[in-house]
């Protein structure tokens, strides 16, 4: 049996599909009560290594379990995950709710949760359409409702924003959260941070099939460094009176600037003054975790790719002040910083959720697309 404890659990996962490693000695731990995002550019494995977890694929070398056991033993599996995978499939002539009655029944589930479901998703006015009319974000519901079913543990979703409407992105994102503030374990994969960071406590980076990054998002924000530059009069000589006030972070650059790292611009200031040294200007800078992302993710393209957004800076230019953080992980060596064994903070169950009730059921998805 399995031990209950919500735990996803990936170690030293490979897969090879021929010539191409998808999924090269991943690991990572997923604990319950957080919401955890498994981030990673096109092509990086997540949609292989969720296969893994969910025994639909199965793995090269290593483990992919949930509560410490493989998919396949874990008895009546969607009791304890349920999965929102890309491209799923629904019967094109059956409508929204005879798809959960079957599936329902397949997993001896009553009837009236299916109405519940549809009801938590914002479907229910669409319950009697056939499900092959449905636009994306519609069947992203109807997937949604399949998974919450069998009242899981653990939901394991394959980049579910996508054909989601605003007000579907919202309620989404509070649904996951109040989810997991139940104790539960929320995996969910995205090529875009900035698509989940409003909705995830810990983070899973992986590019090329290799962990980057996993921690909290939390450490990862806290990384980053903001650096100041500086435009004095005379830089060799700003440059030498902040070394000799002790700063020594302090690089010319080569419009004739100071970056300065590790001082506030009040701090450089006082140095300049002090110095006798005109400033004309400071510009506070700092990286945002997009560009940090990309900076984690980058090996999968290699110098001079062109994968970067054409807004984004490359990463050889932020590089010089943006050191990889704390857990960051150099291609083919284990985490520096392996993930938190004990529960995060919101483990608790909320006040007054009865066991077993879904987050969230009086909210609804709003509109219809
Ligand atoms: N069945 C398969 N046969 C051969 N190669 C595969 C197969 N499935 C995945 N791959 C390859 O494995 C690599 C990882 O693919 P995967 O779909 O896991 O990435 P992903 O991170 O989910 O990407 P995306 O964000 O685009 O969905 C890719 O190079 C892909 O072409």
């Amino acid at each position: 049996m399995h031990d209950g404890s919500g735990r996803i659990a990936v170690q030293n996962l490979t897969k090879q599909f021929g010539a191409v490693t998808a999924v090269q000695n991943l690991s990572f731990t997923v604990e319950p009560g957080s919401v955890t995002g498994f981030l990673g550019p096109n092509g990086a494995g997540k949609t292989t290594t969720l296969r893994m977890l969910l025994g639909l694929v199965t793995p090269t070398a290593g483990t992919a379990t949930i509560n410490g056991r493989p998919h396949h033993q874990l008895g009546n599996p969607a009791r304890v995950v349920g999965a929102v995978l890309e491209n799923e499939g629904f019967h094109p002539k059956r409508t929204a709710r005879n798809h959960l009655r079957v599936y329902a029944a397949a997993i001896g589930v009553p009837d009236q949760r299916v109405d519940e479901m549809l009801g938590l998703v914002g479907l229910s006015p669409a319950a009697d359409r056939k499900a092959g009319g449905f636009s994306l974000g519609m069947r992203q519901r109807l997937a949604l409702a399949t998974a919450l079913l069998g009242d899981p543990q653990v939901l394991v979703l394959d980049e579910p924003s996508n054909g989601l409407d605003p007000e579907g992105i919202a309620w989404l994102r509070s649904f996951l959260r109040s989810f997991a503030q139940q104790g539960r374990t929320v995996l969910v994969s995205s090529h875009l941070l900035s698509e989940v960071e409003q909705t995830i406590d810990q983070v899973v980076i992986v590019s090329a099939g290799m962990t980057r990054y996993y921690g909290p998002l939390d450490q990862l924000r806290a990384s980053q460094r903001s650096r100041v530059l500086v435009q004095p009069a005379d830089a060799n000589g700003l440059v030498t009176a902040l070394q000799e006030a002790g700063l020594h972070q302090v690089e010319p650059t080569q419009d004739g600037r100071v970056a300065v790292s590790g001082a506030t611009v009040q701090q450089i200031g006082d140095i300049a003054a002090k110095a006798g040294i005109a400033v004309y200007g400071m510009q506070e800078e700092k990286a945002d975790l997009e560009q940090l992302f990309f900076q984690l993710t980058s090996p999968q393209y290699g110098a001079g790719a062109t994968a970067y957004p054409p807004q984004q800076q490359p990463y050889q230019q932020q590089q010089e002040w943006n050191a990889p953080p704390p857990g960051y992980q150099q291609p083919g060596q284990p985490p520096q910083q392996p993930y938190q064994q004990t529960p995060p903070p919101g483990f608790q169950q909320q006040p007054g959720q009865q066991p077993g009730q879904q987050p969230g059921q009086q909210q609804g998805w709003g509109g219809q697309q």
